[in-house]
């Protein structure tokens, strides 16, 4: 945690780039095993860096797993589950995860068009919302920015979760997106890349400087 804010960097496929994140203070990686995501880690890549993140850091990132999929997740260590979907799945499944993995560690990620409203029934099953920018093209890792007034909103409303501000925050504007939205938690990930799935050293190491110069 940096100036009261928790930080995860998303997106990680090699260990040097975790373990860099890890040293500049990041409290979660999150590896993406969505095959169609250009950043995604193979079962075998997501395993060994498993082994080597520490406990409690660790978070799945996918798009609508089945539920079969999910158990085996789950057994390969990972501590978190950032599940992204679109807003026709059923509250059924989204019922299953919870059940399978728990509500302190679900991250439910719902794509969420802007003239939609918040799917608030999700709530009951999840501790933690990630709301990131609306994308008709992907489901995460856009890189473009989202509406921070509606996440404030939408906190300051359900306060009794824990949120997530996603979308293209960077060293650049990540004060000003923690201003106007009131985030107490960011996921960080293309702004930091030098290219899919690579992490850029310097920018990693800006937006840490930036985190660090935020008013408390
Ligand atoms: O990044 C992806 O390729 C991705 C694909 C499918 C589902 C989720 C994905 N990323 C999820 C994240 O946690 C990202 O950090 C989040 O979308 C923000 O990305 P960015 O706008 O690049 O900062």
């Amino acid at each position: 945690m940096i100036n009261g804010l928790t930080v995860k960097v998303c997106g990680i496929t090699r260990w040097a780039d975790a373990e860099l994140a890890l040293e500049l203070g990041a409290d979660y990686i999150g590896m993406i095993c969505y095959a169609k995501s250009p950043r995604a880690v193979t079962l075998e890549q997501a395993r060994d860096l498993c082994n080597r993140i520490p406990a409690g850091k660790r978070v799945f990132v996918d798009v609508a797993t089945g539920t079969d999929e999910l158990e085996n997740f789950a057994d390969l260590g990972f501590d978190a589950f950032q599940l992204h979907f679109d807003l026709d799945l059923s509250l059924a499944t989204v019922a299953a995860w919870s059940g399978i993995v728990g509500p302190e560690a679900l991250w439910l990620a719902p794509r969420l068009p802007v003239e939609e409203d918040f799917p608030q029934p999700i709530l009951e099953f999840a501790d933690t919302v990630v709301l990131d920018a609306h994308s008709k093209a992907v489901y995460g890792g856009s890189g473009q920015t989202g509406d921070w007034g509606r996440f404030a909103d939408l906190s300051t409303l359900y306060q009794h979760k824990r949120w997530v501000l996603a979308g293209g925050l960077s060293p650049e504007n990540v004060a000003e997106a923690v201003r106007q939205s009131g985030a107490t938690m960011i996921d960080v990930n293309s702004g930091v890349e030098s290219s899919p799935g690579v992490k850029d050293p310097a920018r990693l190491r800006a937006l840490f400087a930036a985190l660090g110069q935020l008013a408390q």
